[in-house]
């Protein structure tokens, strides 16, 4: 049974999430999600659904045997909770593999990091960006 983690803010689905989710499930057996606590997320402006709303929606998705919602303060401890054998960030995520692999080694989990790949849009309109969901119901709604 290989257990794998993807992560990240999911404010608001689209196909980019179920692609990364898909492409994170066929890494492993066993799919779980963290989803990052709104207080945490300061890299970009703060989602718009509850924590709750988030995790809950992730949950729903085939692909995702889990989803749980991020620890406040430290990253590490739903991993060792978990323990999987692989993390695979985003295409896009900000965060190294090299930092991520070596803080896991200084706490003795045992663990691969992995990349997975990007969706491109299928159709001209497809919007592959929750920033972007959320501008365009700003424009044509306010
Ligand atoms: C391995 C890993 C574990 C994470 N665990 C948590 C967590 O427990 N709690 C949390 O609030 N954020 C956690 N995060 C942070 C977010 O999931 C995410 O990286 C970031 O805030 C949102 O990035 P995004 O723009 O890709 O959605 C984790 C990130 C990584 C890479
Ligand atoms: N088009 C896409 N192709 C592949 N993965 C994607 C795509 N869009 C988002 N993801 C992945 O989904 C995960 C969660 O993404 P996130 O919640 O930051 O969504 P986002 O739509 O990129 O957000 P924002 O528009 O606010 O930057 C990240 O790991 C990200 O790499």
């Amino acid at each position: 049974m290989r257990r794998v983690i993807a992560q990240g803010t999911f404010d608001i689905l689209h196909p980019g999430h179920v692609h990364y989710l898909s492409d994170a499930a066929a890494m492993g057996d066993e799919l779980h999600v963290i989803v990052a606590r709104a207080a945490n997320v300061t890299h970009k402006p703060r989602p718009i659904l509850s924590d709750q709303q988030r995790t809950d929606m992730v949950a729903a998705l085939d692909v995702v045997d889990e989803a749980h919602l991020g620890h406040p303060d430290d990253i590490f401890v739903p991993i060792e909770e978990i323990a999987p054998d692989v993390i695979v960030l985003g295409y896009d995520q900000h965060h190294e593999e090299a930092a991520i692999e070596s803080a896991l080694a200084e706490r003795g989990i045992d663990c691969e990091v992995a990349r997975a790949s990007p969706r491109d849009p299928s159709h001209d309109d497809e919007l592959l960006s929750s920033g972007r969901i959320i501008d365009r119901i700003v424009e044509r709604r306010c």
